[in-house]
């Protein structure tokens, strides 16, 4: 069993507790209640290449990163610094998050927020709106197309943006095939958890320039998004530098100012 699927697994089992807990029915009516989502495609759009800053305690290769006992604060500060957009992880088992973090940070800040858990269910779906979910993750490898494409279908349906990820040209197709218009390349496969940052390089040039491209994972610094900038991102998300870092407001501004530099490479549309 790779990561990914053993990853799946536990994710699937969490799902069944929460949809004993509370049924579909009901996800669907306070989903339908939420605040509307906010316009992603426009902040993701803008001049600069932008940050999505993520809240992560822990990962599969990395282990434990930071405690973040006030997810709030630590979003407060993202938002502080200049980022476009948050990140929460949600999966328990090996990211250490959870919806209670999710809600905290949505109380917390005004800019968007992106689910990003394992989804392969719609119960998940209308669960992240429920939670005031502006974006929502879907990651092509942990799908079959047909899933993939009516998972698209059902978080554009609720009016939020999904960033669908993908680590090779293949699944960059089968993510332009499903209609996706933000596509997020990750430099980690997960299936090994090998990190190659050279794989945005690679697959960002081959789509179509309207699709918003951001990359995912190993940006330790402003070095790291201005070559990723060069590549064609109009954002970059970053983790573990960021949680790591003991100041994170400050760490988010440089990425931020590095982003908005006249010197930085910025996507052409
Ligand atoms: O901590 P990093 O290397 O900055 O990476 C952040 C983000 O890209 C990473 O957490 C991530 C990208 N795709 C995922 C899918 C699931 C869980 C986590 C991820």
């Amino acid at each position: 069993m790779t990561v990914l699927e053993s990853i799946l697994e536990g994710v699937r089992e969490d799902l069944a507790a929460r949809e004993a807990q509370l049924s579909f029915d009901v996800v669907k009516e306070r989903a339908a209640k939420a605040a509307p989502p906010l316009d992603v495609m426009s902040v993701l759009r803008g001049p600069n290449v932008g940050v999505i800053a993520e809240v992560k305690r822990r990962s599969p290769s990395k282990g434990a990163l930071a405690e973040i006992p006030e997810p709030a604060e630590l979003a407060a500060s993202y938002e502080a610094g200049g980022a476009s957009v948050i990140s929460v992880l949600t999966e328990q088992r090996r990211f250490g998050g959870s919806l209670a973090d999710f809600d905290a940070v949505r109380r917390a800040v005004k800019i968007p927020l992106l689910r990003k858990d394992f989804i392969v269910s719609p119960y998940q779906v209308h669960e992240a709106r429920m939670h005031g979910a502006d974006l929502v993750l879907l990651i092509v490898a942990a799908l079959e197309q047909n899933a993939l494409v009516s998972l698209l279908d059902r978080v554009e349906s609720l009016g939020m943006t999904a960033l669908v990820e993908v680590h090779t040209a293949e699944e960059a197709d089968r993510a332009l095939e499903a209609g996706s218009s933000v596509i997020g390349v990750n430099a980690r496969n997960l299936h090994t958890l090998e990190v190659d940052k050279d794989v945005f390089g690679r697959i960002a040039p081959g789509l179509p320039f309207e699709t918003i491209k951001i990359a995912e994972s190993g940006v330790t610094g402003p070095g790291d998004l201005m070559a990723y900038a060069g590549a064609g991102a109009d954002a970059v998300l970053v983790g573990e530098s960021l949680v790591t870092s003991g100041d994170p407001k400050a760490a988010v501004n440089k990425l931020v100012t590095a982003g908005s530099h006249p010197a930085c490479p910025r996507p052409s549309r």
